[in-house]
């Protein structure tokens, strides 16, 4: 008996803008006309036209005639453009050249472009150079690009289905492209799919008429589920972040392809419910504050970024529980903290605070009553952490003498003296500085009693967490002149963006620096913290590390290689791995590597198996009793 044969499948993928990040001809432009004056001006002209051919009110063909003229290039210069355009491969191209190499046969590039710079790139990634179908340039005697070959379909309107046609495609047709004539080809016949690709651009006119759209060829493939190098497309993970954090975040995520939101200000519960349905990935400041009732309706949800160094705005056992893996950035802006704390002290110990707003009012008040220098006073530090510690060798090469108390036993740094109890801390200060994190046991840890404790005159700064000290209590003590400057960067209740008012009872009272909860605010902390919070949550997404993380059992893994990864994330119960391994071992599956750490809450298990199993073992290990949440990476 004779079986048909299965289907063939012919892949068209367009050049500009969807093989490549950018339209070649413009990059041509930018080297042809080096040293124009009027280089910018001809460049605008030049895309312009480009539009002007793509919209249909001129015909490419004019639009092509046109442009070359502008450009007045030379062949000598295509080495360059190659040399350009090989920098500017679309992202989800590079990373999935064993496609474009296993099914380079059926692989067809149809571009209105040009072939002397198509082809060393297309070929870059495995494509074969007889499948490119694309213009050629005309020179001069002199080696001047002066036209084309106009004998070429692809030089005039229609071209591309022209192509396909005299092809003869014997099998199913996907087109890939960003513009109106890659949609043709499905528009005259000649394909079953069109696959609008904006990785680069989004032309709505051509999202619009899409079967599909495809914001990276990763979802192409996996639509199409053929081999590629993400298990799960990211253009389908969206990652939401908040709060204003750095650029330098939201280009991390966008050139691994993710689907990414950025909102300025934080998000209160209400907002944050609604707008976490959907999230995989949530980047927080310490404003959002993350709770059990937003966990409730955060499906999807596997892992936030606090890209700060606080996170008790983060309900981290709730996390814990669902399996949500949390990271913050413990260093990156402690530097910024404790040159803030000591500009202030040395403000407020000389009283530069009154004395520059009596000159602001035109006043003059040249005396030296109640300004010391900070040289042989004794700093007290509340909490002898990763600021504490580093406050206290900055100050010591100020010349002070440093005292420190600390909830747990800690190493003192230089000629640092540790206090037995807060007690003795507060009593011998002449400065204090609070440095503490921010746990709910902190609430008011500095009150009335306190207060009552220190030295008359003391200067007292909080650049830790707001609700850590009892504000009616430090107005009282302020006001008494217990306390004869303070230092306050966070509070109780801090505005949710810049455009609400600031209401304390801390306003208007002498000597007191108020700023708006910008200890680790610096242009230095916020771009070493928008590399340092993206590198840890993308080498969970991607690797499942979870090296760093404040809630999770600790693993840092060997990168994924010739294998699948399954991770596992289960209560903490006897019996699981054993579950696991007897699952592996019914199905003959051969383990690469396995890791397994857990915590008092969790456990979490790494196994690399052979690529090859049945696809039940992943629903049978989704199935075992106590899971929390299961993944799967290849
Ligand atoms: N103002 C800002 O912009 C800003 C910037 C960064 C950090 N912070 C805050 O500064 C604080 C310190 O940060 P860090 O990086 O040094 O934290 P850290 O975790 O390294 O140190 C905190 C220390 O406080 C100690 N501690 C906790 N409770 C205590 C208590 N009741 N009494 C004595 N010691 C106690 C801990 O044992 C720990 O050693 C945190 O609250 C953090 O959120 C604020
Ligand atoms: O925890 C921190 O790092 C500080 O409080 C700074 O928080 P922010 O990023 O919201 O300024």
């Amino acid at each position: 008996m004779l079986t048909k044969p299965l289907e063939q499948t012919y892949y068209i993928i367009d050049f500009d803008s969807t093989f490549t990040k950018v339209e070649a001809l413009d990059v041509l432009g930018e080297i042809s006309l080096v040293g124009r004056p009027d280089r910018d001006d001809v460049l605008n002209e030049i895309k312009a036209i480009t539009d002007r051919g793509m919209s249909g009110e001129i015909s490419f063909t004019d639009s092509l005639v046109l442009r070359l003229n502008l450009l007045k290039a030379h062949k000598s210069q295509l080495p360059a453009l190659v040399e350009t355009l090989m920098g500017k491969i679309s992202d989800s191209f590079q990373r999935n050249k064993q496609f474009l190499t296993e099914n380079a046969e059926t692989i067809y590039i149809v571009s209105n472009g040009f072939k002397e710079f198509i082809i060393p790139i297309v070929t870059s990634l495995g494509v074969r150079a007889e499948n490119v179908f694309a213009n050629t340039f005309e020179l001069d005697e002199n080696g001047a690009i002066v036209g084309f070959d106009s004998e070429n379909p692809l030089s005039s309107n229609g071209g591309k289905s022209q192509v396909i046609r005299n092809l003869n495609l014997d099998g199913e047709v996907y087109v890939i492209g960003d513009g109106y004539t890659d949609y043709e080809i499905k528009a005259s016949g000649l394909a079953n799919r069109f696959y609008a690709f904006t990785e680069n651009v989004m032309r709505p006119r051509v999202v619009a008429q899409a079967d599909h759209v495809a914001p990276s060829l990763d979802e192409f493939l996996y639509h199409n589920n053929l081999s590629r190098s993400q298990s799960y497309p990211k253009s389908r993970i969206k990652v939401l972040l908040l709060e204003n954090v750095h650029p330098n975040a939201i280009q991390l995520f966008e050139q691994e392809g993710f689907n990414v939101e950025i909102r300025k200000g934080a998000l209160d519960e209400e907002e944050l419910i609604e707008a976490i349905r959907d999230v995989s990935i949530l980047g927080i400041r310490s404003k959002t504050n993350v709770t059990a009732r937003v966990l409730e309706h955060a499906n999807k949800l596997m892992t936030v970024g606090a890209f700060c160094i606080g996170t008790n705005q983060i309900d981290l056992d709730a996390c814990t529980e669902k399996g949500i893996a949390v990271f913050n950035a413990p260093y990156s802006n402690t530097r910024s903290v404790v040159e803030l704390a000591i500009g202030e002290i040395i403000m407020l110990i000389r009283s530069i605070v009154p004395k520059s707003n009596l000159m602001h009012k035109g006043g003059w008040d040249k005396s030296a009553n109640n300004s010391f220098e900070v040289r042989g006073k004794k700093l007290g530090l509340v909490g002898y952490g990763n600021i504490g510690t580093q406050l206290s060798v900055v100050a010591e090469a100020l010349g002070m003498e440093v005292y420190f108390y600390d909830a747990v036993d800690k190493l003192s740094l230089g000629n640092a003296r540790k206090c037995k109890s807060l007690d003795e801390l507060l009593a011998i200060s002449d400065i204090i500085s609070l440095h503490t994190d921010g746990r709910k046991e902190n609430k008011n840890l500095i009150s009335y009693r306190e207060f009552g404790l220190m030295k008359n005159g003391v200067i007292f700064l909080n650049l830790s967490r707001g609700h850590i000290v009892d504000i009616p209590a430090l107005v009282d003590a302020i006001e008494r002149g217990k306390v004869a400057g303070a230092g306050v960067d966070v509070f109780p209740n801090e505005p949710k963006t810049n455009n609400e008012e600031f209401i304390s009872r801390l306003r208007n009272l002498p000597n007191v620096i108020l700023t708006p909860h910008i200890g680790g605010s610096t242009e230095e902390a916020q771009a070493n913290i928008g590399s340092f919070v993206p590198s840890k949550l993308l080498e969970y997404i991607n690797n499942g590390s979870t090296y760093g993380s404040v809630n999770f059992p600790e693993l840092q893994l060997p990168l994924l290689k010739g294998a699948h990864r399954l991770l596992h994330v289960h209560e903490n119960v006897p019996g699981i791995l054993a579950k696991m391994n007897t699952i592996f071992a019914k199905h003959h599956i051969n383990i690469h590597g396995q890791y397994l750490k857990t915590n008092e809450k969790i456990g979490y298990v790494i196994t690399d198996v052979a690529k090859e199993y049945a696809e039940e073992v992943v629903e049978e290990l989704k199935d075992i009793d106590n899971t929390i949440k299961f993944r799967l990476l290849y």
